[in-house]
């Protein structure tokens, strides 16, 4: 039995081999296998599933694991959420760009937001489990000249942007460590249960 991350971002990939290291099973990415699928749900966790369930014909034998991340704005109704990476061309730099100027005139009292990451876990014996991590904060209103990601523009309490913090200080509140440490917990438990 082996560790099937369904995901095609080798980020997203290393950053999940690093969460689930501890689990006594040999970890492998679909992204070579299957095709990046279209993100269709209207929520994180109806995506993160839709990414496990396209690789269980291929691993039905094994544990897959999902995730699904984004960013929704309180002023604009929760915008981009589960479109974050795709709700215009370019890249996330020039979306990031977009939502600051979208955000142009509105104060920082009304600027809260968060990223939300939902984790999705299919089991061999055709059990799921699911995982949510959520990390607030506020769209800066001063962004840097060039802006390369959302986390140049999303704001946490101390003043400083997400990129600005060292990424191994702010992994224990990061939405998507979060959603990935109760993920690994659900599987150990269901290898502990089938004494395995
Ligand atoms: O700067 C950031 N800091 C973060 O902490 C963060 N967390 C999420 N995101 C963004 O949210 C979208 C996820 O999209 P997503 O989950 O569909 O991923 P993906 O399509 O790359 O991979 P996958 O679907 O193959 O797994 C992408 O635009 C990510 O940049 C972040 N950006």
């Amino acid at each position: 039995m082996k560790l099937v991350m369904a995901t095609w971002n080798k980020t997203k990939l290393k950053q999940m081999e690093q969460a689930f290291r501890q689990i006594p099973l040999k970890v492998t990415s679909l992204a070579k296998r299957i095709e990046d699928i279209e993100e269709t749900a209207l929520t994180f966790k109806g995506n993160a599933l839709l990414k496990v369930e396209a690789a269980t014909q291929y691993y039905g034998n094994d544990i897959i694991i999902g995730e699904d991340s984004g960013l929704s704005i309180d002023a604009l109704g929760g915008f981009p959420g589960v479109r974050t990476a795709r709700f215009s061309p370019g890249n996330d730099g020039d979306r990031a760009q977009q939502l600051v100027e979208r955000l142009s005139g509105v104060p920082l009292s009304k600027r809260s937001a968060k990223f939300t990451s939902a984790v999705a876990i299919a089991f061999p014996d055709g059990a799921h489990q699911y995982s949510q991590g959520v990390m607030g904060g506020w769209i800066a209103k001063k962004a840097p000249a060039t802006i390369s990601g959302y986390g140049d523009i999303f704001l946490l309490s101390d003043g400083k942007v997400l990129s600005e913090h060292d990424p191994a200080l702010i992994s224990a509140y990061d939405h998507r460590q979060v959603a990935l440490f109760q993920a690994k917990q659900y599987i150990l438990e269901w290898l502990e249960g089938k004494s395995l």
